[in-house]
């Protein structure tokens, strides 16, 4: 059935409450109470089109996932049959704010790190808050990447170092690289199409892209933007209805997805306050008078832009190993290790610790991976032997990536960096690659190793002094 503008407008009632995205009518009004984003945003759309401010901000397989087909209503009626409706997909009260900064070029860029400047030029403020924050007051965040200060260099000096060879393998296959692309959400909030242009990239370069599963594109869309031979591992949360990854495993296994990662450290969503006050600063630029406040509505309660349904807060070791392992017998990397008594719990469960605080937007205060690293070294050195293992948070430069693999990681993946160059579209994130790669090369060379196995301990020393935690 066809419907109008008018007839959809007529349901904007938390009893009724209709919502059309991408030219189809959706009735949502089950959704409104449970919308992990509040319902406040849904009604601010409730009876109008929603599709500019649903589509960068949620996975592509939302309304299929989420909806039943009875609350699929139909298509809306086209201009042409409607002409005196126009879509309303922005808030009509919303003025889009200019940026009153020059744009930044790419041919500025010559460190990962300055993407992030850029980005903050290039993107609406609400879009950047969302990748740059972190939890609460940010000590986690700022402290990933102040902790790799920490870790001196100690190169050898006169060999031999003509060639350099940075290849390297993980969980079974060969990559150009040990960096890699971190999972993260909203890749769209940078360009249409984020995922796919990441998946790209990392096809030039033959480096690892650790696909998100919560994606702006489909895990379809995804693989099928691969290159022959390109091989893409696949995350995981598991949600709370657990048949919704269930399925979501096995196409992935279909689809070629050759490894997972069970994200553990975002149970609940983090308090991350950049991205709630960039989103009250729309609304209240949006809305002329202070509405009264609802405290079932309380905004600093909120979660994050990006939104992604509650997840499975009941699994235990035993029971979240068994269920993975009754779905794949592909390798596991388990996401969110902090401490070295878990990383020493994945090497007696057979999967692999993949050392991350989420880029520090969950728990504040959480250990850097680079801590976790030292510490497994220090306590329990033999899960370097029998798992891969793997690092992430603050990695910024060549340097970084050196001195973990010398600790004794596998692999070493970077969040924002990667988000952030997206602004330049694939052509961004082809250059953090080569910038990288560059920076690693140019420290291999000058600490005198000519492949990345001969990277060890003795090629680094922790300082005692780690930074102070308050430095900033
Ligand atoms: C905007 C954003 C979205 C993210 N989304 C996810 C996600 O959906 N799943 C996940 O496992 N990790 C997610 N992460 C965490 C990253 O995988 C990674 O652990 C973190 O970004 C590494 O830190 P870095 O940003 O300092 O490089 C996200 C990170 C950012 C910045």
């Amino acid at each position: 059935m066809t419907l109008t503008r008018s007839e959809v407008r007529k349901h904007s009632t938390k009893k009724s409450c209709w919502v059309i995205i991408n030219n189809a009518v959706y009735d949502v009004t089950e959704f409104v109470d449970s919308h992990p984003g509040g319902s406040r945003i849904i009604m601010k759309y409730a009876g109008r089109d929603a599709t500019e401010a649903f589509q960068p901000i949620h996975p592509a397989d939302t309304l299929e996932k989420h909806l039943t087909p009875q609350q699929s209503l139909g298509p809306i009626a086209s201009e042409a049959s409607s002409s005196q409706e126009r879509p309303e997909s922005r808030n009509p009260k919303q003025k889009p704010k200019a940026s009153t900064q020059r744009k930044a070029k790419l041919s500025s860029i010559i460190s990962v790190a300055d993407f992030e400047l850029a980005a903050s030029r290039n993107l609406p403020p609400g879009s950047f808050a969302f990748f740059k924050s972190g939890a609460e007051d940010e000590y986690a965040v700022n402290w990933n990447q102040e902790s790799w200060k920490a870790i001196r260099l100690r190169p050898r000096i006169l060999r031999p170092v003509e060639s350099i060879n940075t290849s390297c393998s993980i969980l079974g296959t060969k990559f150009s690289s040990p960096f890699f692309i971190c999972p993260a959400g909203g890749a769209n909030l940078a360009i249409p199409q984020g995922d796919v242009l990441l998946t790209k990239a990392a096809a030039r370069h033959g480096i690892l892209q650790w696909v998100c599963n919560n994606a702006g594109s489909t895990q379809q869309a995804i693989a099928d933007a691969r290159i022959p031979n390109q091989t893409l591992y696949w995350q995981i949360y598991a949600m709370a209805d657990l048949t919704i990854t269930e399925r979501e495993i096995k196409q992935a296994v279909e689809l070629g997805y050759k490894a997972f990662a069970l994200t553990v450290d975002a149970v609940r969503a983090g308090k991350r306050e950049r991205d709630v006050r960039a989103s009250i600063s729309e609304t209240e630029d949006a809305e002329e008078d202070e509405e009264e406040e609802d405290e079932d509505e309380d905004g600093f309660t909120k979660g994050p832009a990006v939104k992604r349904p509650p997840v499975w807060s009941s699994f235990d070791w035993i029971s979240a190993v068994k269920w993975l392992r009754g779905l794949t017998d592909l390798p596991i990397a388990i996401k969110g290790i902090q401490r070295w008594e878990d990383a020493a719990l994945c090497m007696h469960y057979k999967v692999h610790p993949w050392l991350s605080n989420h880029g520090g937007r969950q728990l504040d205060g959480a250990p850097s991976s680079l801590e976790t690293l030292v510490d497994i070294r220090k306590h329990c050195p033999e899960v370097f032997d029998k798992c891969e293992v793997f690092v992430d948070g603050g990695i910024r430069r060549g340097s970084d990536i050196v001195k973990a693999l010398a600790l004794g990681a596998k692999g070493v993946g970077l969040g924002r960096s990667f988000l952030f160059s997206l602004v330049f579209g694939e052509a961004g994130v082809n250059k953090a690659i080569r910038i990288l790669n560059h920076e690693l090369e140019t420290t291999m060379a000058l600490m005198g190793v000519t492949s990345l196995d001969q990277l060890n301990p003795s090629y680094v020393s922790v300082l005692h002094a780690l930074p102070k935690r308050d430095s900033h």
